[in-house]
């Protein structure tokens, strides 16, 4: 769905990529489009390092002969998808199972730009159930505990779901996902990350019918 804006959103995004920068490289659909136009830059001469945030995407990266290694210190910019946004650039993030690997290399880069279509976008975060990643050893309790924090939750594909980390991810349904739930849930024993990614993004991409917004997060 949607896969234009997500295209535009990827290629306009591109254009901030410079030779010897050391470049995050998220996961999913949109994170796709970069990856592929990024392959074309380095088949081009480009000189970048990427660091993947999941299996998936560094397999497509070597797939694309795009330069990987996970030895770095400093991440100029990281460009990866979300699975919702809002006004103030907060982020709710996992729908593909990555965000424990997007945090970290979120958390650890300079700059973090989101690439998007314009449905992701809400008011207030509510639309997609907020992803949790949790340690398998007494998850049915770490599911009780997240509940008693206000919402439905369930195990992804019924435990069949195994995160890159070798855990399971717990989806959330709350009525509203209030950023500050972020550190709640992540004081729970068991608890790996939480999909609310706040004050990370610098630069929201939007792709939309006719072109890109960029959005500065303040
Ligand atoms: O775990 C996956 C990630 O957080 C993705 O970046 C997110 O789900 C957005 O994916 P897509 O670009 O396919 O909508």
């Amino acid at each position: 769905m949607f896969e234009n804006e997500k295209r535009m959103a990827a290629m306009e995004a591109l254009k901030f990529v410079r030779n010897d920068m050391r470049i995050g490289i998220g996961t999913g659909s949109t994170a796709y489009y970069f990856i592929e136009g990024l392959s074309e830059l380095v088949k081009n001469g480009l000189r970048i390092t990427g660091i993947p945030t999941s299996k998936k995407s560094e397999e497509l990266c070597r797939s694309f002969n795009i330069p990987v290694d996970y030895n770095i210190k400093d991440i100029d910019i990281d460009f990866d998808g979300a699975d919702e946004f809002d006004p103030y650039g907060n982020l709710i993030k996992g729908g593909g199972g990555a965000l424990v690997r997007e945090k970290i290399v979120a958390y650890n880069s300079r700059e973090f730009y989101v690439l998007v279509d314009h449905s992701k976008y809400s008011e207030r975060l509510h639309k997609f159930p907020l992803p949790v990643e949790v340690l398998p050893f007494m998850s049915e309790k770490t599911l009780e505990n997240i509940e008693r924090l206000g919402c439905r939750a369930s195990f992804r594909d019924d435990k069949k779901f195994i995160s890159d980390n070798g855990n399971y991810i717990i989806d959330c349904v709350f009525s509203y996902t209030d950023p500050e739930l972020e550190s709640q849930i992540k004081m729970i024993p068991g608890v790996v990350e939480v999909g609310i990614f706040r004050h990370l993004a610098t630069k929201i991409f939007q792709g939309t019918i006719d072109g890109c917004r960029i959005i500065d997060v303040k």
